[in-house]
């Protein structure tokens, strides 16, 4: 994890560039020569980084975070932040950087149910998503193997809310994205549902390609080769296209409702043109672009697998049948595959 708060301090790390993963043969998302070499220390004056272990507990420090931006997998986020929450306070925003869903629901249960530490010392928390590949070639060096975008927004209206109405978490928030704009990375700011559909464009797309891509053993491409996936993409996307709608169609009834305020960015949202982009048949056609678009890589669920890592399929396809349990809808595609996985 890397913290922002001394952003002057220096580090060595280095970004390396290489070409696109689309030009080579099978890469591990791009895993041959670099094609660039650039010191992060030249162009944001470095982030301060501390090695958060849990053998050196004792050495640990407890300075306080003013922004903190979480880079693990999806299933180490809770134990991973279980080490910092004592030096997180309610100013204090942490980015969460995961694939799939569920996990500011899981640390917010976990660490900030009235039960637990009590709301009210909750930090800020912000989501984001990205469609940059990167891997790390050997320690402190990350190849940044495929261009793309990383969004950035927050989780939930009541968050929106928060911020509009604190000027000192919205300075901590600008803080950290005046950071994020010097990176090379195309970060962009979102409405709390634009940034929601987007994430779940892509847990549906992920929900498809990862599990199948690691099961079969497959690059992303060939999925569209095999008439057995192309009807399991059919079906998982069927699946999701119904949650989605009903997750969809109980924010529009709120909205019905009178639940938020004309001037709540939710009052300005067309529903049913969002709708509209989560039916089965846009599902397929974003899965099959992103198949095509990503045709020879190998998915992270796969890499994973090939190296006998726990997957992130509790948070991609496990979130969708908790969603589907919740709303009591069908999803045995999804069910499936979980066990796949057991
Ligand atoms: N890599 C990519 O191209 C993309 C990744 N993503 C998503 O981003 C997330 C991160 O992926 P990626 O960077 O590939 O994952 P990696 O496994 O490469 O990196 C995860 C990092 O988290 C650290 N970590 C794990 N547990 C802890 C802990 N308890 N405390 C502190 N640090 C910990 C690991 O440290 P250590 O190595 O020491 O265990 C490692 O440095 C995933 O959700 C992934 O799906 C999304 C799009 C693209
Ligand atoms: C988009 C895709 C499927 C690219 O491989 C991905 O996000 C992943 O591998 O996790």
């Amino acid at each position: 994890m890397a913290s922002a708060e001394q952003l002057q301090r220096v580090a060595q790390e280095q970004l390396t560039l290489a070409e696109p993963p689309s030009k080579k043969p099978e890469s591990e998302n791009g895993s041959s020569k670099p094609a660039a070499t650039v010191s992060l220390m030249n162009r944001v004056g470095g982030f301060s980084w501390e090695v958060l272990d849990s053998a050196k507990t004792t050495n640990a420090s407890t300075q306080r975070i003013d922004c903190l931006v979480v880079t693990t997998k999806a299933h180490h986020t809770t134990e991973a932040l279980r080490q910092v929450v004592p030096r997180l306070d309610h100013q204090s925003v942490v980015l969460l950087l995961q694939n799939g869903m569920g996990i500011y629901e899981e640390l917010q249960n976990t660490f900030y149910s009235s039960s637990a530490n009590g709301k009210y010392n909750a930090p800020f928390f912000l989501q984001g998503t990205t469609t940059h590949g990167c891997y790390r070639s050997h320690p402190f060096h990350v190849v940044h193997a495929g261009q793309g975008g990383l969004w950035v927004g927050t989780p939930d209206i009541e968050s929106a809310q928060r911020l509009d109405t604190s000027p000192t978490l919205n300075s901590s928030v600008r803080t950290l994205l005046d950071q994020l704009y010097t990176l090379p990375l195309g970060v962009r700011w979102e409405s709390t549902f634009q940034l929601q559909a987007r994430l779940w464009k892509k847990l549906a797309v992920n929900a498809c390609i990862n599990p199948l891509t690691a099961h079969f053993d497959c690059l992303n491409g060939a999925l569209l080769d095999d008439v057995s996936c192309t009807s399991l993409i059919h079906a998982l996307c069927t699946e999701s296209s119904a949650i989605i709608q009903h997750h969809l169609g109980l924010i529009w009834d709120q909205k019905a409702r009178g639940q938020w305020s004309s001037t709540d960015e939710l009052a300005h949202i067309d529903v049913p043109l969002l709708q509209s982009q989560f039916t089965p048949d846009a599902l397929v056609s974003q899965v099959q672009l992103v198949c095509q678009q990503t045709a020879s890589n190998v998915s992270s669920m796969r890499q994973d697998m090939r190296a006998g890592r726990s997957t992130e399929i509790n948070y991609i396809n496990g979130y969708v049948v908790t969603l589907a349990t919740r709303y009591n809808l069908p999803c045995s595609t999804h069910r499936q595959i979980l066990q796949w996985f057991r």
